[in-house]
């Protein structure tokens, strides 16, 4: 006997109201318990298309649509009752012919064609002014790609407007497909690996990511409990994959904004917790709130999976390696950077430092001499200048030597170390023969690792399997400067994979997003994140860019548009307000204030803003004087820095506008951050 879950329930079991939500948890555990459904009211639909089609009384007015084989149960969708019956007579559940999946297939009426899909007869030829992108595939491309064949007719006679409902109407697998092939991507691509004849329909990596076996009743609650999240019971094939996937050395998962790096990088800790009763696995990343976000996904995942949480710790970096330096040596203390700043300025003033200014001297210290751990002047002539233009000749390195050189003596006397002596610290001890209380460690947010982390990291792990697992986006990269993580041992060429379903920001959103970014980016490695081809699961109204005459029209302009989210029942909790930097706090204070929406809208900035999602957010104060960030540019003095600096800011506004799910506002005061040019760029992919 089996329980099958398929994502058309969790979707159905969202849409209902709390209490009814309640009443479904209770028949379909009876259901678990009792497969045959002795003591419940079922009824075979015989108008259905396929026979096995039942539905399960769970009250008065409430269906749950079954498919049953046997003992076998497949949850397939619960509605009011109409509407649950209206649902299960227009669906199929049949393999598919060729690549052998489940698939749960929509009837085509033609009537019913005249939606959102255009159906318009004729596949021989466009048969409507509107651009038709299938016409001309054949069968067998579509066939290979997961269209059901009763669909063949309806794709080809599609019109260019209707891709948004591919993903509702069509299996998801073919869905991608087919929006990857209409927005410029290879059909080839997306061609699913064939399948012995007789093998089961169920077990297709294509069926798993909708169908998924509930063993026992603790994770039918734990599907249950949580409809909306779908991503702890289905993952995407290339997802599943990359958590199971057993690796020679580290690995890295990529991919845009909302891809589910995250999700995979939870997945894989639990995987690896799951996989053997011994495993240590450190789930880290880079800031509190991503920790305390991963903790709490996590909880979720190991819910009613006994001890298996015990074995996975979520700490910062920071957090892990604190600890470790607290236990190997002692409770560090850290130097802040006005300490730095005021020995820089003393041995300055006392004459070191020859014409070079504080301000130079203070950002090499940063980004070289204490990033790359520079112990000694010798080391400080050959270190890499990735980032920094400025060019020293051999007299001015010596000069600057002398002042670095105090700084490091006067840290010391002063017990005080830096984050990169931490870490530089630990990876002598781990040199040494130090190991790490954790067998795996998986880190998220990796694009913003510093040197001495990697560095760390890699000593940490050395080459072993399995060891290291990073998930990152170098498109959001938003504070280091970029370097070579293969020269500090840590080598991903050749295990890098990149995720390409956008689960998070609807079509609209992520395409006006990727202006802000080149097609693909490379690493210092050499290591290419191609974001074309990514495609968004579902559809939204097309974000807004507004350039307002001064801060008293931008405050009502967004007040109006929370207004307008709010009557469209978006909770001030699903909203959130994002801007540059806490200077900007008031504007958006203001405009919820203006729009009287309450207290429950959410403020943060746009670096505190990752990891964060919202159906709804403005990207608030996006004015020439704001974005970048004047400040921040005009304190550093190198070129090449600052245009690094210049980037970071761009992928800044990437991160704030993709954490909008649905619907998307962005405001400045004319004429606007240069950044908004690119966003309003009108849309090649
Ligand atoms: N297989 C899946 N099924 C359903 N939802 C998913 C799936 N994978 C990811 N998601 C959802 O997509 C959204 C984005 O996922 P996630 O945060 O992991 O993306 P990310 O690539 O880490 O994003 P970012 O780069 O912005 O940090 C989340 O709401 C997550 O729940």
């Amino acid at each position: 006997m089996t329980l099958l879950y398929a994502s058309t329930f969790a979707d159905a079991l969202g849409k209902l109201s709390h209490n009814e939500q309640k009443q479904v948890k209770i028949t379909t555990v009876d259901l678990m318990m009792d497969p045959k459904g002795t003591g419940l009211s079922m009824e075979r639909l015989n108008r259905a298309g396929d026979d096995k089609v039942w539905s399960a009384r769970v009250s008065q007015d409430l269906r749950i649509i079954l498919r049953r084989d046997g003992d076998d149960n497949l949850l397939a969708y619960v509605g009011h009752h109409d509407d649950a019956y209206r649902w299960a007579e227009r669906r199929k559940f049949i393999p598919h012919e060729r690549t052998g999946a489940m698939q749960i297939v929509e009837v085509v009426e033609r009537e019913e064609m005249a939606g959102p899909l255009v159906y318009t007869g004729s596949s021989s030829e466009p048969a409507t002014q509107e651009a038709q992108p299938f016409w001309a595939l054949s069968d067998d491309q579509m066939l290979d790609v997961g269209v059901p064949s009763e669909w063949l007719e309806a794709v080809r006679a599609m019109g260019e407007g209707a891709l948004d409902a591919l993903f509702e109407r069509l299996p998801a697998e073919a869905a991608e497909a087919l929006y990857d092939f209409a927005t410029g991507g290879r059909l080839e691509d997306h061609i699913a690996k064939p399948v012995e004849p007789g093998s089961d329909p169920f077990a297709h990596p294509d069926a798993q990511r909708r169908f998924r076996v509930l063993d026992n009743v603790e994770e039918l609650q734990a599907a249950l409990d949580a409809p909306f999240e779908k991503w702890a019971v289905f993952l995407h094939p290339v997802q599943r994959e990359l958590v199971g996937r057993e690796v020679t050395g580290p690995t890295r998962v990529t991919g845009s904004a909302g891809t589910g790096k995250t999700i995979v990088a939870l997945h894989r800790a639990v995987h690896l917790a799951r996989g053997d009763e011994e495993a240590r696995i450190l789930l880290t990343t880079f800031s509190e709130e991503l920790a305390r976000s991963l903790a709490s996904k996590l909880d979720l995942l190991v819910q009613g999976q006994g001890d298996l949480g015990d074995r996975i710790t979520v700490r910062t970096l920071d957090q892990a390696a604190e600890e470790l330096y607290t236990a190997q040596f002692s409770a560090p203390t850290r130097a802040t950077a006005s300490q730095i700043r005021a020995i820089i300025a003393k041995a300055t003033s006392a004459g070191l430092g020859g014409e070079l200014t504080p301000q130079f001297l203070l950002e090499e210290w940063i980004e070289l001499v204490d990033a790359w751990g520079v112990t000694d002047a010798e080391s400080y002539a050959t270190i890499p200048r990735i980032g920094r233009r400025t060019r020293l000749g051999p007299r001015q390195r010596e000069t600057a030597w002398a002042v670095f050189d105090d700084v490091r003596q006067r840290l010391t006397q002063r017990g005080l170390v830096t984050w990169a002596m931490i870490y530089g610290q630990l990876t002598e001890w781990l040199r040494d023969g130090g190991a790490l209380p954790f067998n795996h460690v998986v880190v998220d947010e990796a694009q913003d690792l510093t040197v001495a982390q990697v560095r760390f990291l890699a000593e940490a792990v050395g080459g072993r399997a399995d060891a290291l697992f990073l998930a990152g986006d170098i498109g959001q990269r938003i504070f280091r400067l970029p370097f070579s993580w293969a020269k500090l041992g840590l080598d991903i060429r050749g295990r890098s994979h990149t995720l390409k379903v956008n689960y998070r920001t609807s079509h609209q959103i992520r395409a006006m997003a990727d202006r802000l970014l080149p097609p693909s980016i490379t690493d210092m490695d050499g290591v290419e994140e191609g974001r074309r081809g990514t495609v968004s699961v579902f559809d939204g109204p097309a974000p807004d860019i507004r350039l307002l005459d001064d801060e008293q029209a931008e405050i009502a302009c967004v007040a109006a548009w929370l207004k307008e989210c709010t009557s469209e029942r978006i909770a001030g909790g699903e909203i959130g307000i994002l801007v540059r930097s806490e200077g900007q706090f008031s504007r958006a204070r203001d405009a919820i204030a203006a729009a009287n929406v309450g207290n429950s809208v959410r403020i943060a900035t746009m670096h505190d803003a990752k990891g964060l999602e919202f159906r709804a957010v403005a990207v608030m104060a996006c004015d020439e004087d704001v974005l970048p960030d004047p400040v921040r540019l005009a304190a550093i003095g190198d070129i090449a820095e600052l245009e690094t600096a210049f980037e970071t800011e761009r992928h800044l506004l990437y991160v704030a506008c993709t954490r909008a799910r649905d619907r998307l506002l962005v405001t400045g005061i004319k004429p606007g951050s240069e950044f908004l040019d690119d966003l309003r760029a009108s849309d090649t992919a």
